[in-house]
């Protein structure tokens, strides 16, 4: 086939015009990359709660119109002048949270957060020359999270790429661009979950029964599921959760019932939800003295937290953790390899598979109870 490099590629794409308003696919023109950029053919492609958050207007950050998207895998097209870590060919994951190794933060040893291109990721546009690369005839489309994966071909910067195995199959380790690594890894690294633990986790979606899953080999020896809907527990105990309370049956608030439950409370918890009330409820079912709360959900814009400061000076930490604190470019290669060598579940949290052209079918699906991940076919 003809090389593209170099040239603009029209392609397929889901655009978002506005808030709420179905995603429409259009021809997209998709501009060559520029110095220190990668064009990558994007082939499959996971929704996450978070592009319907952005979605939906609630995320301050959201621009439109915009190209949503961010939990991918495909193959490099083209490179920008400079770019030495990745070739055309490469099977790669595009990465949100960026790796530059070089900034004070990838440098500071302390955080997986990179301060290089996340200006520009943040407003919708590239770095180089303070731009977009997609257009519609002429009318510029933003970029969402430096990734804008509901495109079949998409241009991001060269820290947002992480290399991987050519040999793992790409339409499973696309969900290793979001929701698993973020559930396992605020467990392994934000967490530092010890061996006899007890942990609570609330919210039994992806991203929960990834914590369910890393805090099962992690060692824990309890694993307390909370969630709202009840379907939700027979398939959280394949992941490792041991026990299951549903608020809803409890007069108490679920703080207490998990307090009661547990001699005081539990050692580790995370919110995996995105509501500010259970963000409480979480840190204080934690146990006193040295009880660690994490918060993995994604709260709309507006919304705090809240709590008695008297819960922190009796102990209790009040943490937060981004793509689960795992450093993007280094840690994803060798997050494929433990898929590959059948240490890590991905396979077990993709229940539908669908294709571009039915995105919005594929939102539709995320609401309701039985999906956990939809993997989009692109081409
Ligand atoms: N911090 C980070 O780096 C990341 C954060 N996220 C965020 O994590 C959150 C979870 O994502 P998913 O697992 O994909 O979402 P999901 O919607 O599949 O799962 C949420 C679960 O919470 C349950 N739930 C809702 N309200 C509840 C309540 N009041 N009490 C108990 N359970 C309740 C639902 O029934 C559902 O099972 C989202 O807010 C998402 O934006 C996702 C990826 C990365
Ligand atoms: N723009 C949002 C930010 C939402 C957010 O916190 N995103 C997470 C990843 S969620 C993935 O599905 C994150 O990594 N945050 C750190 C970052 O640098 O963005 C808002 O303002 O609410
Ligand atoms: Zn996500
Ligand atoms: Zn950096």
């Amino acid at each position: 086939m003809a090389s593209t490099e170099g040239q603009v590629i029209t392609c397929k794409a889901a655009v978002a015009y506005e808030p709420n308003k179905p995603l429409v696919i259009e021809d997209v023109q998709v501009a060559p990359p520029q110095a220190g950029e990668v064009r990558i053919k994007i082939l499959f492609t996971a929704l996450c709660h978070t592009d319907a958050y952005t979605w939906s207007g609630k995320d301050p950050e959201g621009l439109f119109p915009c190209i949503l998207g961010h939990e991918a895998a495909g193959i490099v097209e083209s490179v920008g002048e400079g770019v030495s870590e990745v070739k055309p060919g490469d099977h790669v994951i595009p990465c949100y949270q960026a790796e530059c190794r070089e900034c004070k933060f990838c440098k500071s040893g302390k955080t997986n957060l990179c301060g290089k291109v996340r200006a520009a990721t943040g407003v919708g546009i590239m770095m180089n020359d303070r731009k977009t690369r997609f257009s519609i005839n002429g009318k510029p489309i933003y970029h969402f999270m430096g990734t804008s994966t509901f495109s079949q071909y998409s241009v991001v910067h060269d820290v947002s790429v992480a290399k991987i195995d050519p040999s793992a199959p790409l339409e499973k380790v696309c969900l290793l661009g979001c929701g698993v690594p973020t559930g396992l890894g605020a467990v392994w690294n934000t967490a530092k979950v010890e061996p006899g633990s007890i942990v609570a986790v609330f919210g039994l979606g992806t991203v929960g029964l990834a914590v369910a899953e890393g805090a099962k080999a992690a060692g824990a020896s309890r694993i307390i599921g909370i969630d709202i809907d009840n379907n939700k527990f027979k398939r959280a105990k394949d992941f490792g959760v041991t026990e299951f309370i549903n608020p809803k049956d409890h007069e108490k608030p679920i703080q207490q019932v998990i307090v009661d439950q547990t001699d005081g409370g539990v050692d580790y918890s995370f919110e995996c939800i995105g509501n500010v009330s259970v963000m409480r409820a979480a840190l204080e079912c934690c146990h006193k003295g040295w009880g660690t709360s994490v918060i993995v959900g994604v709260a709309a814009s507006g919304q705090e937290i809240s709590t008695r400061p008297f819960q922190l000076v009796t102990g209790r930490v009040w943490k937060g953790t981004a793509f689960g604190g795992f450093k993007s470019r280094s840690q994803v290669p060798w997050l494929v390899d433990k898929y590959m060598k059948k240490e890590i579940k991905v396979d077990e949290y993709i229940t539908h598979n669908l294709t571009l052209g039915e995105i919005n079918k594929a939102f539709d699906l995320m609401h309701e109870g039985g999906c956990l991940r939809c993997v989009l076919t692109m081409h």
